[in-house]
């Protein structure tokens, strides 16, 4: 039954959802064509309300208390999904102890010793390359470094066990058929999803244990899971267990963008005077955000919005792909133009830009991953000339397969004289 403050809002169906996916129509682009500031859906026979309007996106995101993260246990009970990434640090609720360590680490320092050379470009030099899959094995790879001070060898070897382990679970979780079926339901189905949410599990648990080991060797690198887990051992501070911790370089890296890098080290200034390259990056997460929507909220009080009262205990899904694209926001959406950005520090302030979140759950390795794609685009742009491979689908823009995910892009890198 729609509550009646609901009625009016355009809906999703099942039937919408399933035309993107045989069609192939990456969802987003299908709801922005209906977009009216609200969506609505319905999900575990639950109403969500897709929102896209900046005012309302600041209001839930400033006020915590009153529009908590939903929690995925209840939400998805006994699902991969929720044994997967429910009680991590992005989709936990409240305050976590894991602010305090992102805002004591240094991660330029941590970037300089960690960040390999562009051998890969180098002995590639002519031939496609395809990019999206590279930059995602580079980006665990120095995730793993910088962070966790562990090599998962994503490059040197991508069949190892970790990046196997990593990629079963995604498949999972990011299966659109699976989702809309709910194929999870099959009892058969279901266990042997949750054997390879344990498998990963159990590796990450493994990071954790070795470290827990070398920091009682007294072998300290001072590395962003070192200070975690320091601040889990505060007895004052016993808010995730390792299980949520090891979330929060799973979820990283699936946000993670995909960009390579070498020992071209930008110093703090240059970071900061790097105008267009910040420019083009900001632009570059409006268009094709790594998180289309944010983490579902779930209202504590009715929610009065335009014509319509969207009843407590709805869950609110702020959808910032829907704002990033929206005529009404933007001038001009569906074109790449870096130079919207010329006046205004987006980051935080600017609520219709919303790539790393908003308010005091904003996104903690924002600086990490900016820091990272100006380090791997300074290297890039000094070094090669970059352009599509011959005959590329991607030749009139670029083609998105699911969600804000590409299809195979192969890029030629010719190193320059
Ligand atoms: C381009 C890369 C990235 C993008 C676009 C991104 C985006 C986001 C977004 C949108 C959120 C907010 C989710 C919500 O409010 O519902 C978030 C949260 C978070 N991100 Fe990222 N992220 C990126 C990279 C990273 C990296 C590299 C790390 C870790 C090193 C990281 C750690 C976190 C954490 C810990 C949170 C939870 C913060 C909290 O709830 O207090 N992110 N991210």
């Amino acid at each position: 039954k729609v509550p009646d403050g609901l009625k009016n809002i355009h809906t999703i169906t099942s039937f919408d959802m399933f035309l993107g996916i045989i069609t192939k129509q990456a969802g987003h682009d299908s709801y922005i064509q209906i977009l009216k500031n609200i969506l609505k859906k319905m999900e575990s026979l639950r109403w969500i309300c897709m929102i896209a309007d900046p005012v309302i996106a600041k209001n839930v995101l400033l006020q915590t208390d009153i529009y908590p993260k939903a929690n995925m246990e209840e939400f998805v009970p006994n699902s991969s999904f929720s044994e997967y990434l429910g009680t991590n640090v992005v989709f936990s609720s409240g305050d976590t102890c894991v602010q305090s360590c992102f805002q004591n680490f240094t991660i330029a320092s941590f970037f300089r010793n960690c960040i390999k050379d562009d051998r890969y470009f180098r002995n590639n030099c002519k031939k496609p390359i395809e990019i999206k899959n590279l930059m995602q094995m580079f980006t665990l790879d120095v995730l793993g470094k910088v962070a966790f001070g562990f090599d998962f060898n994503n490059l040197g070897n991508p069949d190892n066990a970790y990046v196997k382990a990593y990629n079963d679970v995604q498949k999972i979780i990011l299966d659109p058929i699976a989702i809309l079926f709910q194929t999870e339901r099959i009892p058969m189905i279901r266990q042997q999803n949750l054997k390879k949410v344990d498998k990963l599990s159990s590796l990450f648990k493994e990071i954790i244990k070795e470290k827990y080991k070398a920091l009682a060797a007294g072998k300290s690198r001072g590395d962003l899971l070192e200070l975690m887990l320091n601040a889990n051992e505060n007895q004052d501070n016993q808010m995730l267990s390792d299980t949520e911790l090891r979330n929060v370089q799973e979820n990283a890296r699936e946000e993670v963008l995909r960009i390579l890098g070498d020992n071209l080290i930008p110093s703090a200034e240059q970071h900061k005077s790097l105008k267009y390259l910040n420019m083009i990056i900001c632009e570059n997460l409006r268009l094709y955000p790594s998180v289309p929507t944010l983490v579902y909220r779930e209202s504590t009080e009715d929610l009065k919005f335009k014509d319509f009262l969207i009843p407590a205990g709805t869950i609110l899904e702020i959808y910032t792909y829907g704002m990033h694209h929206s005529s009404k926001l933007w001038d001009k959406p569906e074109e790449f133009l870096p130079e919207r950005f010329e006046k205004e520090n987006v980051i935080g302030e600017n609520y219709p830009w919303l790539a790393f979140g908003g308010g005091s759950r904003m996104c903690l390795g924002n600086n990490f991953s900016l820091i990272e794609q100006r380090m791997v685009l300074c290297l890039l742009l000094r070094k090669y000339e970059i352009s599509l491979a011959p005959n590329s689908i991607h030749k009139d823009g670029l083609k998105i397969k699911y969600l804000t995910s590409p299809y195979p892009l192969e890029l030629i890198f010719k190193r320059r004289d």
